[in-house]
């Protein structure tokens, strides 16, 4: 697996690295192409690299933001990741940016997944993508026995795909594998000696068991305790 690990001496500089290096991304896919499309994970990691982000000068108004992947939860849950989107992405000068949604208001995915797929369609190929790693080494919602894995890995997959799996605690949809690899620069982040450690530990398994494996090829992975 072809990629790049950058590691960071603390958390602080990290963050400021990272948010600088997006955005150097996102302005030299802006003087490209009138709009690019940003993909971000949610979690817990992002949020401190979100609040630097958003500060940013750039011409955030071309810019369409979606998830990486989202639980399916209403957006007032603290689960929701475009909760989380909206209130450390989605300000000051990035509050100009255009959010592509990833969730709508139903009980399953399954009923309104097609309609937030054929909004994103048009906005592909990515630009630029941030993704998370788990512990487990699951990326987006591509978790290691979820019960759709496999198609999400396909070359043929879909956009979007919902996601069950026992290692998330909520029905997901995520972006495919090949969405995600179709990004020009895909960044992964992580922290901390566990996630390092399972970084390592994904080396040689099959995707199946690692899926992060399915989408290191070209990353930049961004590292610290
Ligand atoms: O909704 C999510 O959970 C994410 O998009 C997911 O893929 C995340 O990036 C990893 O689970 C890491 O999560 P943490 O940053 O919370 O460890």
């Amino acid at each position: 697996m072809n990629y790049e690990l950058q590691t960071y001496p603390d958390r602080e500089a990290l963050i400021l690295r990272l948010a600088s290096r997006l955005a150097g991304d996102l302005r030299a896919a802006l003087a490209r192409a009138e709009r690019v499309a940003f993909a971000v994970p949610g979690g817990t990691t992002p949020g401190p690299v979100f609040d630097d982000l958003c500060a940013v000068d750039l011409d955030w108004a071309r810019v369409d933001v979606m998830l990486t992947d989202e639980r399916w939860v209403p957006e007032d849950s603290d689960r929701s990741n475009t909760r989380l989107l909206r209130e450390r992405l989605l300000v000051e000068k990035a509050a100009a940016a255009r959010l592509l949604p990833m969730y709508l208001p139903c009980t399953t995915p399954e009923e309104r997944i097609d309609e937030i797929a054929e909004k994103i369609r048009p906005e592909l190929p990515l630009s630029v993508v941030l993704l998370g790693m788990g512990a487990d080494m699951h990326t987006a919602s591509l978790f290691p026995g979820a019960d759709r894995l496999e198609e999400a890995l396909s070359r043929n997959a879909p956009i979007l795909l919902p996601m069950r799996a026992e290692g998330a605690a909520e029905p997901r949809v995520t972006l495919t594998a090949p969405v995600l690899n179709g990004a020009l620069a895909k960044h992964i982040l992580i922290m901390g000696p566990e996630k390092r450690a399972a970084l390592e530990n994904a080396r040689g398994k099959p995707v199946s068991e690692a899926p992060i494996n399915a989408v290191l090829d070209g990353a930049i992975v961004h590292w610290t305790e």
